[in-house]
C-alpha cells in the first residue's frame, strides 16, 4: 500500500467512525448547551438572594464630606432629590453656605434640612468625631456617609514635594477613615447603613504624574474591602466609586499644573459632568454595590481589576468571569498607547530643552 493509499484509508476510516458517532456527539453538545443555559438561568434566579436590600433615602440622614463643591455637592443634591436630610462637611464656611443654598433648591418636601459643618477631616479623629456627634444630635443617626473630601497633587515623582505624599494620605485616606470610624458604631447597633468612598480611576491604575495621588486612592480600596467583610453581617454596605476626570473646581485647579502626559493619558477616559457621576454613584450606594464604575472605561477597568473584591449580584460575577480575558487584551493596547505618549512627550521635552540652550 502506497503512503497515499494508507492516508486515504485512514481518512475514510476516521470519517466513517465520525459519522457513526455524530448522533452521540450532537446529543452531548445539546446536553452541555442545555446545562449551561439552565445554570445561567438558575444563577440569575438566585441573584436577588445575594443582593442587598436597597436603602430608601426619603427621610434618611446623609453626611457628605467635601459636600461644598464639585462631585460632593452634586451627590448631596442628588440625595436631596430623593428626600434625604443632608449634612455638608468641608473647611471653607463661605463655600458651605453657598452649597447649602444650591442643595436646598432640590427639595421635594418642606421638612428637609441641610446642615453645614466646618471641619478639616484630615486633622485628627477627635475633631471629626465631635462634629459627627453634633450632626447626629440634630438630624438623627447617619444612614449614609459619603467620603468625598479629597484633593489631588500631580507632577513627576521628583517634582512632587515629599510633603505632598503625606498630605494626600492624610486628606484622601485618613480623611475617609475618621468620618467612617465616627459613624460605624451606631450603624452596627442599628444594623443598617451605607458607606461610600470616592476613589478615582487613578485608584485602579497607577498613572504618570500620580505617584502621590494614586496610592492615596488605592488605599481606599483596601480599607473598603476589609471593612465590607467586617460589616456585611451587620447589613452595612460599602461602596467604592471610581470616577474619571470630572469637570469640577478641583479638576480646574489640578489642570493648572498637571503634566502633559497625565492629561493625555487621562483623556482616554474622557471628562464627565459631576451631576452624571453623582447619579451613578448614589444609585450604586443605595443598591449596596461594592464597586461603582463611571463610564465605559470605568466599567472595563473595574471588571479587570476586580481581584478579590466582593460581588453583590450573580450577574456582576458572571460578567467578570466572561470579560476578564477580553478586557486584559484591550488593556495591553491601552498600556502600549500610554507608553508611547510618555515616550513622545519625553522626546519633545528634550528637543525643546536643546532648542532653548541654542538660543
Ligand atoms: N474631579 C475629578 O476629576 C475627580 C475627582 N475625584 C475625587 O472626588 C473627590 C471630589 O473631587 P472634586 O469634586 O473634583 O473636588 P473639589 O475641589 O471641587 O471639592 C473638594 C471638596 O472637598 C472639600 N475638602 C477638601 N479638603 C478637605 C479637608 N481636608 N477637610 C474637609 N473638606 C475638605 C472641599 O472644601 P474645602 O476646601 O472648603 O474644605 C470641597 O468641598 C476628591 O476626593 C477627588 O479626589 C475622583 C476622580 C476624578
Ligand atoms: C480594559 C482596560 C481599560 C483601561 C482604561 C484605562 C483608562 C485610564 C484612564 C485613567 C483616568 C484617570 C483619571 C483620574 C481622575 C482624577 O482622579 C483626577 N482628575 C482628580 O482630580
Amino acid at each position: 500500500m502506497s503512503s497515499e493509499e494508507a492516508l486515504g484509508s485512514t481518512l475514510s476510516h476516521w470519517l466513517s467512525f465520525n459519522w457513526l458517532l455524530l448522533p452521540f456527539v450532537m446529543l452531548l453538545v445539546t446536553l452541555v448547551a442545555a446545562f449551561i443555559v439552565v445554570f445561567v438561568l438558575l444563577l440569575y434566579m438566585i441573584s436577588p438572594l445575594i443582593s442587598p436590600k436597597p436603602l430608601k433615602l426619603n427621610g434618611a440622614h446623609v453626611v457628605v464630606t467635601g459636600g461644598s463643591s464639585g462631585i460632593g455637592k452634586c451627590i448631596a443634591m442628588e440625595c436631596y432629590k430623593h428626600g434625604a436630610f443632608i449634612t455638608l462637611v468641608a473647611r471653607d464656611e463661605h463655600k458651605l453656605v453657598q452649597a447649602k443654598k444650591e442643595v436646598e433648591k432640590c427639595a421635594i418636601n418642606d421638612k428637609q434640612v441641610v446642615l453645614c459643618i466646618s471641619v478639616d477631616v484630615s486633622k485628627g479623629y477627635n475633631q471629626v468625631e465631635s462634629v459627627i456627634k453634633q450632626a447626629q444630635e440634630k438630624l438623627g443617626p447617619v444612614d449614609m456617609l459619603v467620603n468625598c473630601a479629597g484633593m489631588s497633587i500631580s507632577g513627576t515623582f521628583e517634582e512632587v514635594g515629599v510633603d505632598s505624599f503625606k498630605k494626600l494620605m492624610e486628606v484622601n485616606y485618613l480623611g475617609s477613615v475618621y468620618p467612617t470610624r465616627a459613624v460605624i458604631t451606631t450603624m452596627k447597633e442599628r444594623r443598617m447603613g451605607r458607606i461610600m468612598f470616592v476613589s478615582s480611576q487613578a485608584g485602579l491604575i497607577g498613572l504618570f504624574g500620580y505617584t502621590a495621588y494614586s496610592p492615596s486612592k488605592f488605599a481606599l480600596r483596601g480599607l473598603a474591602e476589609a471593612l465590607q467583610m467586617e460589616m456585611k453581617p451587620y447589613n452595612i454596605y460599602v461602596t467604592v466609586a471610581y470616577p474619571p476626570d470630572t469637570d469640577t473646581p478641583g479638576f480646574a485647579e489640578e489642570n493648572k499644573t498637571k503634566p502633559l502626559e497625565t492629561r493625555l493619558i487621562s483623556e482616554t477616559s474622557g471628562v464627565c459632568q459631576p451631576e452624571q457621576v453623582a447619579k451613578v454613584v448614589v444609585k450604586d450606594a443605595l443598591q449596596g454595590n461594592f464597586t461603582s464604575a463611571v463610564g465605559p472605561d470605568g466599567y472595563m477597568l473595574s471588571a479587570l481589576t476586580c481581584g478579590m473584591s466582593p460581588v453583590t449580584s450573580i450577574t456582576e460575577g458572571l460578567q467578570q468571569i466572561v470579560t476578564m480575558g477580553l478586557f486584559r487584551t484591550i488593556a495591553l493596547f491601552y498600556l502600549g498607547s500610554f507608553d508611547s505618549i510618555v515616550r513622545h512627550c519625553m522626546i519633545q521635552r528634550e528637543q525643546s530643552k536643546a532648542a532653548d540652550k541654542r538660543e
